[in-house]
């Protein structure tokens, strides 16, 4: 399957501030004249949004949880992503695999052989000559404790958000593995700046790596 478009996901814990740059993100690349589809995971689709509701809110073991959220990433997929490459358009994505080996693997402890199964089985396609994966990942990189600060009060909290913050020092430290393991893929972004250092340093990476023309401001 060939692909001409852009495949970008942003990363982080809960609270990293990742949400908070999407809106500029999609402008910027609409303003280069290039066409955005912004989703997320689990998510972005209507079966998919459905599952969401359903990892977010049920207590469920680690394996259920995991092929809930492969179940729902093949439908996006299928239905949203690779359409939406094949046309050339910037795919925006809110997490993806890469959070699957954070939350459920870091986080929960759950095996990483059998995520990496289920993310061959789900992100191979017919036609299509390697796997599936961002072109690059933005990893908003924050520690626990101020990523916990940012979140208290501003929302109810879902089920991951609910978990103490060892939980999210495991989360990180997934992070930190996938970034180290693929470190061409991934940028990581220090999320501990202010809002606008943060999307300075966003707007720099993407530069640098030419998806962006320089000269751009918010
Ligand atoms: N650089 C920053 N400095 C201080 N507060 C921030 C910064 N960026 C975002 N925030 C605030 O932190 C909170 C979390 O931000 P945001 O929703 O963007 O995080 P997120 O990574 O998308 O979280 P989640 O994945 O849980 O949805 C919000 O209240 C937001 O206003
Ligand atoms: C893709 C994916 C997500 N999660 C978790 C991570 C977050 O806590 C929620 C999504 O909420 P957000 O506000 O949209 O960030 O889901 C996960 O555990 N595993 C995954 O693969």
């Amino acid at each position: 399957m060939s692909d001409n478009g852009l495949f970008l996901t942003l990363e982080g814990i809960d609270g990293a501030g990742k949400s908070s740059h999407l809106d500029a993100l999609e402008a910027l690349f609409r303003a280069q004249g290039r066409e955005v589809v912004r989703t997320r995971e689990p998510g972005g689709t209507p079966l998919a949004e459905t599952l969401r509701g359903l990892i977010l809110e049920k207590p469920m073991d680690p394996l259920t949880e995991s092929l809930l959220v492969f179940a729902a990433r093949r439908d996006h997929i299928v239905q949203v992503i690779e359409p939406a490459l094949v046309r050339g358009d910037v795919v925006l994505c809110d997490r993806f695999t890469d959070a699957t080996f954070a939350y459920q693997g870091a986080g929960r402890g759950f095996d990483e052989a059998v995520l990496s199964t289920l993310e061959q089985w789900v992100q191979s396609e017919a036609g299509r000559a390697t796997l599936l994966q961002p072109h690059i990942t933005l990893w908003f990189d924050l520690a626990p404790e101020i990523a916990a600060q940012r979140l208290a009060g501003a929302r109810v909290p879902d089920k991951f958000e609910a978990q103490p913050v060892e939980f999210f020092s495991r989360v990180a430290q997934g992070y930190a593995a996938r970034a180290a393991a693929d470190a061409k893929r991934f940028v990581r972004i220090d999320a501990s700046q202010s809002r606008d250092q943060v999307w300075q340093q966003v707007e720099t990476a993407l530069v640098a790596r030419g998806v962006l023309s320089g000269g751009v401001t918010r």
